[in-house]
């Protein structure tokens, strides 16, 4: 089955069809920057006077509903995690393929655990592969410190001989596990339900994270990119980025904005299944990346979604008689499973 590239679809606007199905039109390949992305600070999360959470969520709201990315600052993650972590990731990718190859995310059908290889994927249909690789790893119980089922086995393939590699890839794991728990509390506020509303959702979440490696790309942005224009599956995610740049968010206004580095952020942004739920309230926008910086870029990000056995069911703030659930209700599990395999289709 052939997909669109990029088409002429009036005579100004450009197109894409993403992989979850979507077509996203918009006016010009060339990034601005508008500072729409705005910077939360979310340190009242931590308060224990409600009104500093609310006051949170209230920006949170705003952020998720408007543009579905925000840089969140003081977090309270030191930052030793980010360094660790890109330290594993520059030795990970300087293996030799045949060693990456073994833990390649083929062996591991309907799941997206594993290495992906360097222009193994082409999301938009360029003239050049997409000019990244990938390691992916999920949830396991035995690093969540708020564990409920520290049995549950994990589905995540390791490479054999990186000694330190895992611990140190699941010490950072550990601390966005920890924030996304208590950032899902603030956005249940941010959606004017019960601060507790998602907690059953994420005893036992979705967690999946990526290390990300993209050489310094030479093809034009019009024939190439990092990783091409696509959403999120999840709820949310929140990614550490280097100091290189290169991710850029699609605006409604059919914009590519630049998301550059700020010190010490976490950029959030929202996904798929929030999206679904909220009846499409909180905005799971399009995001790709082109790495023009000169240098090697490395950024990991963590994806928070629910349990895989519970429905994606709407969240009552976001439906009433006048604005009835635009998705069919199909559990977590089925969701990402779906989109875990059209991601993973070459053909998309
Ligand atoms: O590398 C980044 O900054 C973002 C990567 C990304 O969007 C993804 O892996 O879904
Ligand atoms: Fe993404």
């Amino acid at each position: 089955m052939s997909t669109t590239a990029t088409i002429e679809a009036e005579a100004s606007l450009l197109a894409l069809k993403l992989q979850n199905g979507q077509i996203v039109s918009y006016k010009s390949n060339v990034a601005k920057d508008t500072g729409e992305i705005p910077i939360v600070d979310i340190q009242g999360i931590f308060s224990d006077n409600i009104e500093d959470r609310k006051a949170v969520a209230q920006e949170v709201r705003e952020a998720a509903s408007r543009i579905g990315f925000f840089y969140a600052v003081n977090h309270g993650i030191n930052p030793e995690y980010k360094e660790d972590t890109f330290e594993q990731a520059r030795r990970f990718f300087a293996l030799p393929m045949e060693e990456k190859m073994k833990v390649w995310t083929g062996l591991m059908p309907n799941e997206y655990v594993g290495y992906h290889p360097l222009k193994g994927y082409n999301r938009n249909q360029r003239k050049y592969n997409d000019l990244s690789e990938a390691f992916n790893w999920a949830y396991d119980a035995q690093f969540d410190p708020g564990a409920v089922d520290k049995d549950r086995p994990s589905i995540s393939i390791w490479p054999e001989d990186l000694t330190g590699f895992k611990q140190t890839l699941y010490a950072y794991h550990s601390q966005l596990l920890v924030l996304a728990r208590k950032m899902t509390q603030i956005f249940a506020l941010a959606l004017h339900m019960p601060e507790d509303y998602f907690d059953e959702y994420v005893k036992r979440p979705e967690a999946g994270m990526r290390i990300l490696h993209y050489p310094e790309q030479e093809a034009s942005a019009d024939d190439q990119n990092g990783i091409g224009a696509h959403t999120d599956f999840e709820c949310f995610t929140m990614v550490t980025q280097d100091d290189c740049g290169g991710l850029e968010v699609l605006s409604k206004y059919g914009e590519w904005v630049r998301a550059p580095p700020v010190p010490g952020a976490l950029v959030v942004n929202i996904a798929d299944c929030f999206m679904r739920q909220t009846n499409d309230f909180f905005v799971s926008t399009v995001h790709r990346v082109i790495n023009k910086s000169g240098k090697e870029r490395y950024s990991c990000p963590f994806f928070f979604g629910f349990d895989r056995e519970m429905m994606l069911e709407p969240v009552p703030s976001c439906v009433s008689e006048e604005n009835p659930m635009k998705y069919p209700v199909m559990s977590s599990g089925e969701y990402y499973k779906w989109r875990a395999n059209r991601a993973k289709n070459s053909e998309y």
